[in-house]
């Protein structure tokens, strides 16, 4: 099944909370959040305090994406906020298994994310320990940048070694997702999909929603 996940990023920030019921509404099955601190990422978004004004609003899951260095230092107040998942990048954090050990305490699922030039072979030790693998197909820190291709074998070699294992883990893509690039995804195992410009970006987000929901859904049939 096809899950789409709308980057509030793209979102009208002076109205964010109908931005956020809005796509609810279009079908959204996550709501994907972005964090990003200016250090390991060159841009700056939002911190816990946008997730706890969201949480109230909405039932669906909230999927914290932390482009942020220390990690660590800042999962319980995400926790606390109302995160659903916590997903953290390999290359900002060194201690991988300290960090999910402490998410999953948090009472958040965990996921690691791997920026379009890393080596699936780094999660590989710990794909037990989380449920949710995402795979960028944009360099982190920006909305509206061209999909990367090369990412794709990545893709259907981890949703292979996934399983082999019998493992139940999401497999989620993001970055530069539409109708037409959700299709090798979709083709090599991904599961859910982030997509900011692509709905936010359009002024019919149901219709933006689900043609891209609908384009992933015949990928794989
Ligand atoms: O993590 C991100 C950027 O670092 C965003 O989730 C991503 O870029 C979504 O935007 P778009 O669909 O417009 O590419
Ligand atoms: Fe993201």
């Amino acid at each position: 099944m096809i899950k789409i996940a709308p980057s509030i990023l793209a979102a009208d920030f002076s109205k964010l909370g109908e931005e956020v019921l809005e796509v609810e509404k279009a079908g959204a099955d996550w709501i994907h959040i972005d964090v990003m601190d200016g250090h390991f990422v060159p841009n700056i978004s939002f911190g816990a305090i946008v997730v706890e004004a969201l949480r109230p609003l909405t039932k669906l899951p909230l999927d914290v994406h932390l482009m942020i260095e220390n990690a660590d230092r800042y999962i319980e107040d995400f926790a606390k906020a109302g995160a659903d998942y916590i997903t953290v990048h390999v290359e900002a954090n060194p201690h991988l298994h300290r960090t999910i050990q402490m998410i999953r305490a948090a009472g958040v699922k965990p996921g690691v994310v791997l920026n379009p030039h890393s080596p699936i072979e780094s999660i590989l030790p710990i794909l037990e320990e989380i449920d949710l693998v995402l795979f960028m197909t944009v360099n982190p820190g920006f909305g509206g940048q061209k999909f990367i291709e090369s990412v794709v074998p990545k893709v259907e070699q981890l949703s292979k070694v996934i399983r082999e294992k019998g493992l139940s883990i999401d497999i989620q893509i993001d970055g530069g997702i539409n109708e037409e690039t959700i299709i090798p995804c979709a083709k090599a195992g991904a599961n859910v999909f982030v997509a900011g410009s692509a709905i936010f970006g359009k002024e019919d987000r149901k219709a933006a929603l689900q043609a891209i929901k609908q384009a992933g859904e015949v990928a794989i049939s």
